[in-house]
């Protein structure tokens, strides 16, 4: 079933000459974890910002064709709805937190309260969502005091406990170590198994190569390549859009410029070594 349909978009910031989206076509199955993956300036944000209904509800400017989100065609979605469905995470972690709470436990139920949610049901949800992602450390704090990495990760819980069907994750560790970028990492492999829709922004390819199902990759404004994970990351086309590719899939190019290919264009460290142990017979 498509959680999101994108038929024909174009879109053009105001005050700006040029389009931002230039006829985009996808349609976006429910429960499948979308990478979305370009140079810098392609349109990412932008991409996520039309997906998660901001254009045109907060963006204005000029959209042409048509979004669907459910059915529904997005100027017909009411937009305080449309963000109890869909979720965001923002790149900078450090604008993610509201500011205006004192714990990290309020923090978490801040849009549970909004929701009008019953105060015991309130918190027994955020009870469970901090088990979940073992913050019990951090609830008492301050979440201003917190580090990058935590802050994301309370991030992360305040979406889970919406429970939103559909997630926008846009370069969410790039302001992070790498402890605290597999911390998230594993974040977005929960939500993934708890059948959620993502569609994840990242510079890192070989993250999008681990978690996507499906990569989607802008230059310009438009839609250049687009299908399976292993289809797309394996294209030696990507270079000339501007992104690099997985270490696994430049690995298995070198071998086969050696003449010692592997059976297929590996593209996760795992298949590399799947691959390696079948021919040495391990
Ligand atoms: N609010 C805005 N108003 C006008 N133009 C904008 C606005 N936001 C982005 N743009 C322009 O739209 C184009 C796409 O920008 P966008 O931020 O979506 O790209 P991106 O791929 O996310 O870039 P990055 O990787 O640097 O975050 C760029 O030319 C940018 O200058």
């Amino acid at each position: 079933m498509n959680c999101i349909s994108v038929k024909n978009v174009s879109y053009k910031y105001p005050y700006t000459e040029g389009f931002a989206l230039k006829e985009l076509n996808y349609e976006f199955e429910k429960g499948k974890c979308y990478g979305i993956i370009g140079a810098n300036g392609s349109g990412k944000t932008t991409f996520c910002n039309l997906l998660r209904g901001m254009i045109p509800h907060f963006f204005e400017g000029e959209l042409t064709g048509d979004v669907f989100i459910e059915e529904t065609d997005v100027r017909n979605w009411d937009s305080n709805l449309l963000s109890t469905k869909i979720g965001y995470i923002f790149q900078n972690p450090f604008t993610q937190i509201s500011g205006i709470k004192e714990t990290v436990f309020e923090e978490i139920a801040l849009g549970l309260e909004n929701l009008g949610m019953e105060k015991e049901a309130l918190i027994d949800r955020v009870i469970e969502v901090v088990k979940l992602l073992k913050l019990e450390q951090l609830i008492k704090k301050n979440p201003n005091n917190l580090s990058g990495g935590q802050k994301q990760r309370v991030a992360f819980a305040s979406i889970i406990a919406m429970n939103n069907d559909i997630i926008v994750i846009d370069e969410p560790t790039s302001q992070l170590d790498p402890e605290s970028t597999a911390e998230i990492f594993s974040i977005i492999n929960l939500l993934r198994n708890q059948g959620k829709t993502i569609f994840l922004v990242e510079h890192k390819v070989d993250l999008i190569a681990e978690y996507s199902d499906e990569v989607i990759v802008l230059k310009d404004g438009q839609i250049t390549l687009s299908g399976s994970t292993q289809e797309v990351l394996s294209n030696m086309d990507l270079l000339q859009m501007g992104v690099m590719l997985p270490q696994a899939s430049m690995l298995s190019y070198d071998m086969q410029k050696a003449n010692k290919q592997l059976d297929s264009i590996a593209i996760t460290k795992s298949q590399v070594i799947e691959q390696i142990k079948q021919r040495v017979g391990v």
